[in-house]
């Protein structure tokens, strides 16, 4: 299933959970704007490259948009559009003050060089500066992206609007950049899983993890859970996956990736299929990089209790119907990895406020957001009996169609 539907769907069995006025439904589930851009800019070589750039603004009922800029060569508008809306549910979840909206480029930042990849980033920025801002919709990064390409799309909007920090987060902390931004979605996830074990009477140390992706989010979560005495059994990264029983010694996994760009070649354990780390015997699986890689073709094989989901929409639905008949508790995406918007929050409001907070303030924060969170999905699913994912969605989605009703949505 396609990630748009899968995601629609999620949203309709909240919405029906929730009884929610058909009228509100059907408009809830429309992109408030989408917008898709032509973006040409020369090589080093002197040729030029064209790509489709996209920002689609799903909603604002609750606040300016947020959400990241992806660039990746399988981006595509349905996908763009499932994780606006996925960003609606997960401000709401998360409490901020935000609606959601997602943006994304379908390049291979793999193949650009940095020169390359600035002037991709400006000639989107100029595309589309007039459709964005501070109170507006705030783009931050996602995969492919990072703090170096939200210090260039803050540049270019300078230019047309003033110097403009909170235009985006994730930014370097010398443009303004909030400390803790890097690691917040690893080290959400982490808080995350920690509240999720605890109601089993469970703790981290010691338990057998398996992570896909060591980028941002997976290379900082491992390192989390690795603090924590947790044992990281399977990593993988796009260019290779490497397994270890006894766990993997994550600092110096870091080291060999920082050094060699790859996971593979490191001699702290052996190498196997990228896919197997799905299917790898663990307690907790993570998946940290692309959306729909556990459905039904491989749903069955999990043999992890509990999937995080660090990634967005890593589960398809009908992976989703397989994994519960087995008994596989899931933290949905929503919720899981939504300690990166939360630092973003804390980001947009350190730069309106003038102020820049200690790290243990971010960090303080970003626990006791997750942690209520936490408590107001149970609630949830308490109240309608139903599971985490559906606890999330319908908290979300609620949140956001009473502001809709307020604001007074029928004109
Ligand atoms: N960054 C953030 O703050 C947030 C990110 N997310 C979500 O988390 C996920 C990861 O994002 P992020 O860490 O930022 O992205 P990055 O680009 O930093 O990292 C992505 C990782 O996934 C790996 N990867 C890509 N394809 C595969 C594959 N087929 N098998 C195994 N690994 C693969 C990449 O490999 P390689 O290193 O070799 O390129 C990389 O390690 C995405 O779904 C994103 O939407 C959600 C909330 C916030
Ligand atoms: O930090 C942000 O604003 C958005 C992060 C993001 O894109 C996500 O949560 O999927």
């Amino acid at each position: 299933m396609n990630a748009l539907a899968a995601t629609n769907r999620n949203f309709q069995l909240a919405a029906r959970i929730l009884g929610l006025d058909s009228k509100l439904h059907k408009s809830l589930l429309i992109p408030f704007r989408e917008i898709k851009v032509e973006c040409t800019v020369p090589r080093d070589d002197g040729s030029f490259v064209s790509y489709i750039g996209f920002r689609i603004q799903h909603d604002n009922a609750r606040g300016p948009m947020k959400g990241g800029i992806r660039y990746h060569p399988e981006v595509d508008p349905d996908e763009v559009n499932a994780l606006a809306q996925l960003m609606t549910w997960k401000t709401a979840v998360a409490n901020l003050p935000y609606g959601g909206a997602k943006g994304g480029i379908g390049c291979n930042p793999r193949e650009l060089t940095v020169s390359e990849l600035e002037r991709v980033t400006r000639v989107f920025t100029q595309k589309i500066h007039d459709l964005i801002g501070i109170h507006r919709d705030v783009p931050a990064p996602d995969m492919g992206t990072n703090s170096q390409t939200m210090a260039w799309i803050l540049d270019e909007y300078s230019k047309f609007h003033g110097y403009s920090p909170a235009v985006v987060t994730g930014k370097p902390i010398e443009l303004g950049g909030s400390l803790g931004r890097e690691a917040a979605t690893g080290l959400g996830v982490v808080f995350a899983t920690e509240f999720l074990l605890d109601e089993y009477g469970m703790s981290i140390a010691n338990m057998k993890f398996a992570i896909q992706g060591f980028g941002n989010v997976g290379s900082w979560a491992a390192s989390f859970i690795h603090q924590k005495g947790g044992k990281v059994v399977a990593v993988s990264d796009i260019t290779g996956a490497v397994k270890n029983p006894n766990g993997i010694d994550i600092p110096a996994l870091l080291k060999h990736k920082e050094k060699a760009y790859s996971l593979k070649d490191f001699e702290g354990g052996d190498a196997m299929d990228l896919n197997d780390v799905l299917v790898h015997e663990c307690d907790v699986l993570i998946p940290c990089a692309l959306g729909g890689v556990l459905n039904k073709e491989n749903a069955a094989d999990v043999k992890a209790k509990f999937i995080i989901e660090a990634a967005n929409h890593p589960t398809d639905p009908e992976a989703d119907e397989i994994l519960s008949r087995k008994g596989v508790i899931i933290l949905p995406d929503i919720y899981a990895n939504s300690g990166g918007v939360t630092v973003s929050y804390f980001e947009w409001v350190q730069n309106i406020q003038g102020f820049m907070w200690e790290e243990e303030k971010v960090n303080y924060e970003l626990k006791r957001y997750m942690k209520r969170a936490f408590s107001d999905i149970k609630a949830m699913c308490h109240t309608h009996n139903c599971n985490l994912r559906m606890g999330a969605f319908a908290l979300g989605v609620n949140k956001v169609a009473r502001a809709t009703v307020l604001r007074g949505w029928e004109a």
